[in-house]
């Protein structure tokens, strides 16, 4: 299976376990995850992403949409990667998260599935469906997003069960769907 890099950006933590319980999942799954912390774009492997079957985007939501920090790389991103389409045809997805269960990250996540499509990239969504639907699934996908993974801040520097369970299973899908496409 190829590599999966997972892309964020974060200010005070939520993200950067996000992203760690994402690569757990994926991992889980059969992945290679890579972890790519944007906040120093001098320091971002790039030829690792350029590598990658997958790459994964993460951006607390700030403001209602992508925190400044994780702009810059997709901004950076809009010279040479993007006119030459190094990143073509990868898969893609995206998370995000806020202090509220809605908090408007549903624009974040829009503002990160445009940008996989201006980069000709495959999105891949979310796919757990928690309660109330399925009731013993308390937490699961809490906020009904499917469009990527949103999830809650995380308190006492712990993810909630729920959100952590999310995030697995996200890296999970993303594991099953570079195995399948990628
Ligand atoms: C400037 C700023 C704007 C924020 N705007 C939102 C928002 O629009 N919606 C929301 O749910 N949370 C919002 N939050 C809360 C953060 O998304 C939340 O604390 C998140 O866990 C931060 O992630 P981080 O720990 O990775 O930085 C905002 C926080 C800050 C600092």
């Amino acid at each position: 299976m190829s590599k999966l890099a997972i892309t964020y950006w974060g200010g005070s933590g939520t993200i950067t376990l996000v992203a760690r319980a994402i690569a757990g999942g994926a991992a889980e799954a059969g992945a290679e995850p890579y972890l790519v912390d944007v906040s120093d774009l001098g320091a971002v492997d790039w030829a690792l992403l350029e590598e990658a079957g997958a790459i994964l985007m993460g951006s607390p939501t700030y403001m209602g949409g992508v925190a400044a920090g994780f702009k810059a790389f997709m901004d950076i991103s809009g010279e040479t990667i993007w006119s030459e389409r190094r990143w073509k045809d990868k898969l893609a997805g995206g998370f995000t998260c806020g202090i509220q269960q809605a908090g408007d990250k549903l624009a974040t996540l829009q503002a990160l599935s445009v940008f996989a499509a201006q980069h000709a990239m495959l999105w891949v969504g979310q796919e757990a469906i928690g309660a109330p639907v399925f009731p013993e699934r308390v937490g699961l996908n809490s906020s009904g997003t499917f469009l990527g993974l949103a999830v809650e801040r995380a308190l006492d520097g712990q993810l909630s069960a729920g959100c952590d369970a999310s995030a697995r299973l996200y890296g999970a899908r993303v594991a099953g769907a570079l195995n399948r496409w990628g």
